[in-house]
């Protein structure tokens, strides 16, 4: 595309259509939009992380991943169009012009671009790819779950210790590059307020735990806000989600992203799984790509004006 105003957000795009939307946006809007390089996948992709700004230093910030699994295709478009979204309406949206008044927004819509590039390789059993592309010492399997990679009931039940296994959690804690860097950025930044990471699909809106039964202290707050969000995504499309903690709602799982960042004191952490319920799993079509954006937008500004307000 030639801006990103032409740019097409009702298909899905190729790694590199990606990058180049990311350097369009930054180009187009030197205001607001800067990118900052986190870190370098496995293969030596850039890492890149949209930062939305109208000032200030250090202020505190609001973080959004997609794209950690790569087949989760709806989830990269998704963070295409809320980097557009952003742009578009910070102006003319009262909450969102109070929130990046006082806030920052960090947005990495492609946090695994390694699996993503793998899933756009032409054999149509590469689609199907999760996991980082990292070989595994002593096994022909490749790639570990960055979402069971993170130091947070490490190892746990509901992750694997074979590097073969879809949930492989790695050799060790952070041992993913793509999961060190947002570790990294985390603790450097030391000022994020809500931590958002998103998936697909199930139609789930779930905050820790994950790797523990036992309810996390903020655990009523992250309810009744969780609830607040999905009703706003119904309220678009008539969209339902189902929501509750990681363990409680979908299964146990150890090592996962929220987990951690909860535990770092990032109050408002939340991952959602997007479209659908299984119909077409994790080969959503495009027709359906702007809807589930649309839809989760809503929810993802109850979110941060909760935050912005507490
Ligand atoms: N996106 S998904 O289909 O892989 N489901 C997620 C569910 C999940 C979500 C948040 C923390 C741990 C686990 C997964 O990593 O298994
Ligand atoms: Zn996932």
């Amino acid at each position: 595309a030639r801006s990103t105003d032409s740019f097409d957000y009702a298909n899905y795009h190729t790694v590199d259509e990606i990058y180049d939307f990311q350097d369009m946006l930054v180009r187009e809007n030197p205001n607001l939009v800067s990118k900052i390089v986190i870190g370098q996948s496995y293969e030596g992709r850039n890492l890149s992380v949209l930062k939305f700004s109208t000032g200030g230093t250090n202020r505190p910030g609001l973080w959004i991943d997609t794209g950690i699994h790569s087949r989760e295709w709806v989830t990269q478009a998704s963070g295409t169009w809320f980097a557009k979204k952003i742009v578009t309406t910070h102006r003319s949206d009262r909450t969102l012009k109070c929130i990046l008044n006082k806030m920052d927004i960090f947005l990495l819509i492609m946090a695994n671009p390694d699996g993503f590039a793998y899933t756009q390789t032409s054999q149509p059993k590469y689609r199907m790819w999760r996991k980082t592309r990292k070989p595994n010492p002593g096994s022909s399997c490749v790639g570990v779950d960055p979402n069971r990679n993170w130091d947070a009931g490490f190892g746990g039940p509901g992750a694997s210790n074979d590097p073969c296994s879809q949930i492989y959690h790695g050799p060790r804690a952070n041992s993913e590059s793509e999961v060190k860097s947002i570790v990294d950025f985390v603790r450097s930044h030391g000022n994020l307020k809500s931590f958002v990471s998103i998936h697909s699909y199930s139609q789930m809106l779930l905050y820790p735990y994950g790797y523990i039964r036992t309810p996390a202290n903020d655990q009523a707050e992250l309810h009744s806000l969780a609830k607040k969000a999905i009703t706003a995504l119904a309220s678009l499309y008539g969209t339902r989600y189902r929501y509750g903690s990681i363990i409680n709602t979908i299964y146990q799982a150890s090592g996962g992203t929220i987990d951690w960042t909860y535990n770092q004191g990032i109050k408002y952490s939340y991952t959602f799984e997007l479209r659908d319920t299984g119909d077409y799993g994790f080969l959503l079509p495009a027709n359906q790509i702007i809807p589930t954006a649309e839809e989760t937008w809503l929810a993802l500004m109850v979110i941060m004006k909760h935050a912005y307000k507490n």
